[in-house]
């Protein structure tokens, strides 16, 4: 938790003005911040500060996992954060790959399970990933990258964490995760979870203990409008000790995952917070 109000403080003590010409605002900008999660001592990295609604964000892992490219699929795994970019951007809407309503494209999990070949086949990244770790294997090359430019036209958004690289050092697993761009207040209050969940949740199913979580991020900002809730708000609160993340222990396959695990299979232990806060969100 305090490396996460590090670096909100650091936004705001030396962060720069940049106008962000997709969403029309102003973001207070730092550029580079690298964060980790102690795995190995369930520390999950829940935001305390505020009320945080995790079960989105393990909604939206999930859906990553699976290939989801609707947001009714989101939606109804638990995880509403994809209504408004799939059906309030402009662009997008104006996309003529759009497929209707709710159609997120060709983003994050539609990569993550099926980048298309030149050939016309397509390939699983993250079914190879859990394959070779599951032997005891790694490659040095275990990597699941949702970032593929000739794509992005087929899209409503960037992904924002793009590529996941696993690391095997004996019995121990480790992940290095990256975010190109990074919406503090909301977005990052997700994505943390995420980072700490995905290698839990991979460690459990290839049969390995969980070590340590990299969260490597590139641009993070506080959009302006923001800002004073950040400064004068959660800022002020001080932080309560990290809770616990308990998984099915039932979860054993890449499979579980795809077809029965919900998020009834998660609960949180421990989690002590302050109010929430609402912040604004930029489509
Ligand atoms: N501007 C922006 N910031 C983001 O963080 C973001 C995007 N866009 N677009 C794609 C996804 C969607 N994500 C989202 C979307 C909404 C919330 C959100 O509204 N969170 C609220 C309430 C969540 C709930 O009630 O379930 C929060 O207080 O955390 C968080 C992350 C993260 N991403
Ligand atoms: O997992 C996510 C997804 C998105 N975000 C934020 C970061 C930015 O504020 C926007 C995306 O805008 P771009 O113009 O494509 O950078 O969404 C996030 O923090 N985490």
């Amino acid at each position: 938790m305090r490396q996460y109000l590090d670096l909100c403080q650091r936004i705001v003590d030396e962060g720069v003005w940049v106008t962000n010409e997709r969403t029309g605002k102003r973001c207070l900008t730092v550029i580079n911040a690298d964060l980790n999660y102690r795995v190995d001592l369930n520390q999950l990295p829940l935001i305390t500060t505020r009320k945080s609604y995790w079960k989105a964000a393990i909604a939206e892992l999930l859906g990553y996992l699976r290939g989801y490219s609707s947001a009714a699929d989101f939606r109804a795994l638990g995880a509403p954060t994809w209504d408004a970019n799939a059906n309030e951007n402009q662009a997008w809407l104006n996309n003529p790959h759009r497929r209707g309503t709710d159609d997120m494209g060709r983003v994050y999990g539609v990569q993550g399970r099926a980048w298309a070949k030149p050939d016309g086949g397509t390939v699983d990244q993250l079914r190879k990933v859990v394959d070779n770790l599951s032997k005891g294997l790694d490659d040095r090359g275990e990597i699941i990258s949702f970032y593929n430019p000739g794509e992005f036209d087929y899209g409503c958004l960037r992904p924002c964490m793009h590529t996941h690289n696993f690391s095997l050092l004996g019995d121990t697993l480790y992940l290095t995760s990256y975010q190109r761009s990074c919406d503090v207040p909301l977005g990052l209050n997700f994505n943390q979870v995420q980072v700490f969940t995905l290698l839990a949740l991979m460690a459990q199913i290839t049969g390995h203990k969980p070590g340590i979580a990299y969260h490597k991020i590139v641009n993070a900002h506080i959009y302006e409008d923001q800002l004073q809730l950040m400064r004068d708000v959660q800022l002020k609160r001080e932080p309560f000790a990290s809770p616990q993340l308990r998984i099915n222990p039932d979860i054993k396959s890449l499979e579980d995952l795809e077809t029965w695990v919900t998020l009834d299979d998660f609960a949180v232990e421990g989690y002590q917070c302050h109010p929430p806060i609402q912040y604004p969100f930029s489509v």
